[in-house]
Parts: C-alpha cells; structure tokens; sequence
C-alpha cells in the first residue's frame, strides 16, 4: 500500500508560529524546538556526507531563529571526522533571544558571510531565513545567495535548507528577489504551502518534515484548512466495489461529446470515468457523430443526443447522476445551452465536471454561470488550466512582488466566487471548496504535459463524482490518480495511456488480499 510521506495538514507561517507558541505556552522551551529542528538538519546532512567522498560542511546563519537552528546544526555535527565552518549576515552582538543563546553556545570561529569561500565545501547548509522572511531580499544577502546557487551548480555539490529555502516565501512559494536552490529541506511539524507551490517546490529539493516536540493537539486550535493532496487525506473515502453490490450501485457517467471532428477528448474523458470505477459510462453524442463514435467505443455505451435539448432528454434518466462536458465541444452559445441543461434542476443530485469549452464560453459573463452552479442540483467540479483560470477569474499571474497573491488563496477566492469546486490545473495542482477547504497536489510528472490528458482527468473526477464521492476528495483523488498514473507509466506517456494505467494505481490504493 502507498504511504504519503507526509502529515496531512499544510501550514502558513502564522500558523506554524501558533503551533510553536501553544507548545511553548504548555512549558516547552523555545530551545528545546530549536535542538530538536538543528537535530533533525544534522541528521540530514550526515546522510548527505555519507554519500559524499568529502566532510567538509559550511553553514550560512542568518539574523532571527533559522540562523539559531543553523548554529546549533553546526555544534551537533562537528566531529572529528567532519569539519564545520559556520558563516553568519549577523554580527554576533546584533542577535537576540534562542539564536543569540545558540550563537553563543557554538565555540568555533564565526566569518562574514562577504568573505566566505566555498572552496573545498563539501556541503551546505542555509539557514539564513526561515519563517521569519518578510520581504525581498537585496544587497548583500542576495549576492551571497547568488553565488550559492552558482557554487552549487558548477561544482555538483549538495545544499541543505532549514526549514524553507532561503528567499521562498513559506506560505505563496513565491521567491522573494532571489531564492536558494536546495538538494533538500527540513521543515518542522508540518509542511508550507510554499514547499509545494511552485516555484518554491522546485527550490525546496528533496523535502524532510521532522517531529520536534509540537503535539498535533495544537491543531485543534489552529483548525487548519490546507492539506496536502495524497492519499492520506481521501483513502478512507475512496469508492471500492463490494462483494453485494452491481455495477448500478458504482453509479452512470454521461460524457458529451463534440462533432464529427471533435470527438477524441470526449472519449477519453468517458473512457477515463469508466477506468475510475463508474459502474456505467454514456457518451452522449451528436447524431452527425454517432458513426465516428460507435466504431471507436466498447464498454463505453453511446446515446444520441443533439445539442441541449438532446442533452436534456438522456439527463431526464435519473440513474445518470454525473456528467461531464467540455472537451471538445467549442467555445460559444451551443456549449453554454449545454452547460445550463447539465445544470438543470433534477430530481436526482447529479454532479458536473466542467472543463474546457464549457468554461471558455462563459469567459465574458462568468456571472451567468455562477448563477447556474447555484441552482444545480448536485456538486460542480470546474477544472481549468491557468488560461481557462485567468479568462473566468482575471488575470492575476503576475502579482506585485510586495504583496504576492499565491496559487492557493486565487484558487481558494475562485471557489467562494463560483459556488464550485475549482481545480486549478498544473504541477502544483491546488483543490479548493467555497467553504475554503483546500488540497495541493504532491504528486507530479511532466509527461502530464501532453494534448488530452486535461480531458482523462475530467472523465477521471465523473467516474468518482458517480461513485458518490464527496466533490473536494474527489477532485483531489481524480487529480491524483491522474498523475500517479503518469509517474507510473513514464516517458512517452500520451494520454490514452493514463487511463489504461489506472488499475496500476488501484493496486497501490486497495489492499492487498490476505
Ligand atoms: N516556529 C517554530 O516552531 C520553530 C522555528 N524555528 C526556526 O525559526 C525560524 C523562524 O525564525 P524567525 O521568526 O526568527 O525568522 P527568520 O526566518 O530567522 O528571519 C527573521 C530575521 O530575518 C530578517 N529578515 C526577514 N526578511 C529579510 C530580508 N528579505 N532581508 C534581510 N533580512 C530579512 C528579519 O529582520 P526584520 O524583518 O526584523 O528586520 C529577522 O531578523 C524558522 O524558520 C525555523 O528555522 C525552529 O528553531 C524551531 C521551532
Ligand atoms: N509540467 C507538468 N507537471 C505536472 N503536471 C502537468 C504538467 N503540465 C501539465 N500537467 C497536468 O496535465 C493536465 C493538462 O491539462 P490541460 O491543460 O487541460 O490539457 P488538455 O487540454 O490537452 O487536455 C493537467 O492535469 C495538468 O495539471
Ligand atoms: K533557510
């Protein structure tokens, strides 16, 4: 069985400084967290030395607490066998409270960071700023930075960061003027959404998350809403069939389709829906592409159905309790028709996944459609790529670095706009509900990349929404099995692949007989 490397609760940094002043407040001190973080890096780098032929380590202190950690990083790893030199931003006399207790408690000799050489380094560790960054970083810590970064790309060698990168703002992962690049992080208790969004997961390496004596009980407090996209957060509600069940009982998909021309990413949706555990799929097509589309379909059943009205007429069959539309179908007045009939008031609840045309073709009057997913009889699922985000929500790639806007919190607003459930597509894939729930994706490959796996993950999300899935889990879990199965299948993935891998990922997900 899969296991998420991971706790399931993602913080921002305020967050995370609750967490450790509720701990403090129940009688631990801020020293014994700041041992045990220290602790975790050495641990780290010491596996890191043992794969390298060197032992030499330089570690990089900063002004507030991540330097502290640093400082005591450097006094548990000095040994005999390994080498430690420690570089601090910091005069000595300017640090205060545990970083100036961990400072004074390291004996060894102190450079400036300026002079610094990493000639002969073997490993490095960042801890200049942590949590505590709290704008861009300029003169003379980021030219310390920059050359950081290009000591470690022209002479291979690893770097460790403390608790974030340096330069990546914990919370939005966005890089504050400059940021390190790492070979790993150690964090704390829990994971940011920094380490996961982009472009701070790329920064981050290889990501450790250490127990340092915070109890999870803290969490009932802090009530976080951010979790981390893996199986630990939606295993206990993934559908499986039972042994007193039949193929009703696992729900019936109906996936639109386009034209004659246009019919390939509706079946792969369908056939995706189906792959995902739906008991029974229904591609609604046009007449003028029943022949394109029968010859091409098994188990996938076909129903003609022209236009809206067609449309109508197939959902009038209350065992239809999820549909999808959108790949394929084209950006105008006949889509939308369609998006109002899949939303249509019903006597069943039926949920929707919209994705594609069918969000385009509402980019001048996003209002009419969120008129729409008010009144619809069941959950809807809306999954655009960063395109489709920005024509339904605005533009707001580029935010101002003084106030960045993270991936997360304009998925999060997009939710509480639409009244649905908004996918918001990329590596760093982000799930969020209108009552602000959310999940970041933590598993990723590039070979997603290609024409029509948007449409898989679609037809994924139908099968589990007709399986009776709750709409965040199963957006979550649809956008997971969809890039486990890329991850598994590798290069030359296209997209018909993804759903023929999906019993691979099934396997991982269910028991296995005893
Ligand atoms: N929470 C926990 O449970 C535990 C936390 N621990 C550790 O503490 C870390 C947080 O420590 P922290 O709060 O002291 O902040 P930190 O990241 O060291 O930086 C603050 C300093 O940086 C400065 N500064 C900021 N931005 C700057 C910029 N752009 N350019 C230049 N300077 C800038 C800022 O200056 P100021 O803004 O005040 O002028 C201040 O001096 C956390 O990441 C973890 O490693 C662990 O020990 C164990 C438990
Ligand atoms: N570099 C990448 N790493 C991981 N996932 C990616 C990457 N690029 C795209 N994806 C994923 O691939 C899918 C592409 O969807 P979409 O852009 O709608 O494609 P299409 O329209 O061709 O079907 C999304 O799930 C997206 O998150
Ligand atoms: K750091």
């Amino acid at each position: 069985m899969i296991q998420t490397p991971y706790p399931v609760e993602i913080l921002t940094a305020a967050q995370m400084a609750r967490a450790d002043s509720l701990t403090i407040a129940e009688g631990v001190s801020g020293m014994s967290l700041m041992e045990k973080a220290a602790d975790a890096v050495a641990r780290a780098a010491n596996q890191f030395l043992q794969k390298s032929s060197g032992r030499r380590v330089l570690v990089l202190c900063g002004p507030g607490n991540n330097g502290g950690d640093g400082y005591v990083a450097a006094r548990l790893l000095r040994s005999p066998r390994i080498k430690v030199r420690v570089a601090s931003l910091t005069p000595r006399d300017e640090l205060h409270g545990d970083a100036l207790a961990a400072a004074s408690a390291w004996d060894g000799p102190v450079e400036p960071t300026e002079t610094a050489s990493f000639q002969g380094v073997d490993l490095v560790i960042d801890a200049l700023f942590g949590a505590g960054l709290s704008r861009d970083i300029q003169g003379p810590a980021a030219e310390l930075i920059q050359r950081l970064n290009k000591w470690r790309r022209e002479s291979g060698q690893n770097v460790i960061a403390v608790d974030t990168p340096s330069g990546v703002d914990g919370s939005t992962g966005a890089v504050r003027g400059v940021a390190v690049e790492a070979d790993a992080t150690v964090t704390f208790f829990r994971l940011k959404s920094g380490h996961l969004l982009l472009p701070g997961r790329v920064h981050c390496g290889q990501i450790v998350c250490a127990h340092i004596g915070i109890r999870s009980r803290v969490l009932k407090d802090i009530a976080p809403n951010t979790f981390v996209n893996a199986p630990g957060y939606w295993l206990d509600s993934l559908p499986l069939p039972r042994i007193e069940g039949h193929k009703y009982v696992r729900g019936h998909a109906a996936v639109m389709s386009g034209g004659p021309s246009h019919t390939g990413a509706a079946r792969l949706a369908a056939q995706a829906a189906l792959r995902a555990g739906a008991g029974l799929v229904t591609l609604a097509s046009p007449s003028a592409a029943m022949a394109i589309n029968a010859g091409a379909l098994t188990s996938v059943m076909i129903r003609e159905a022209d236009g809206a009205a067609g449309l109508t007429a197939l959902l009038a069959d209350p065992r239809l309790n999820a549909v999808a539309l959108g790949p394929g179908l084209g950006v105008g007045p006949a889509t939308r028709a369609q998006v109002e009939a899949a939303l249509a008031p019903a006597t069943n609840k039926r949920s929707c996944v919209l994705d594609a045309d069918a969000l385009t073709s509402f980019q001048h009057d996003p209002q009419s459609l969120w008129g729409l997913i008010g009144a619809a009889p069941g959950p809807v699922v809306l999954t655009p790529h960063a395109g489709e985000f920005a024509r339904l929500f605005g533009a707001k790639e580029e935010p101002p670095a003084e106030a960045p806007v993270s991936k997360l919190e304009r998925a999060r607003a997009a939710a509480r706009e639409s009244g649905a459930i908004v996918l918001y597509k990329g590596p760093d894939t982000v799930v969020a509900a209108p009552d602000g729930r959310a999940t970041i994706l933590i598993e990723a490959s590039p070979w997603l990349a290609t024409a029509g796996s948007g449409d898989t993950l679609t037809g994924i999300i139908a099968g589990l929404l007709a399986q009776g899935m709750e709409p965040l889990t199963a957006a979550s879990c649809g956008a997971w099995m969809h890039a486990r199965a890329a991850a598994i299948f590798g290069p030359g993935l296209i997209a018909d692949d993804i759903a023929a891998t999906l019993p691979q990922v099934w396997r991982e997900l269910t028991p296995a007989p005893t």
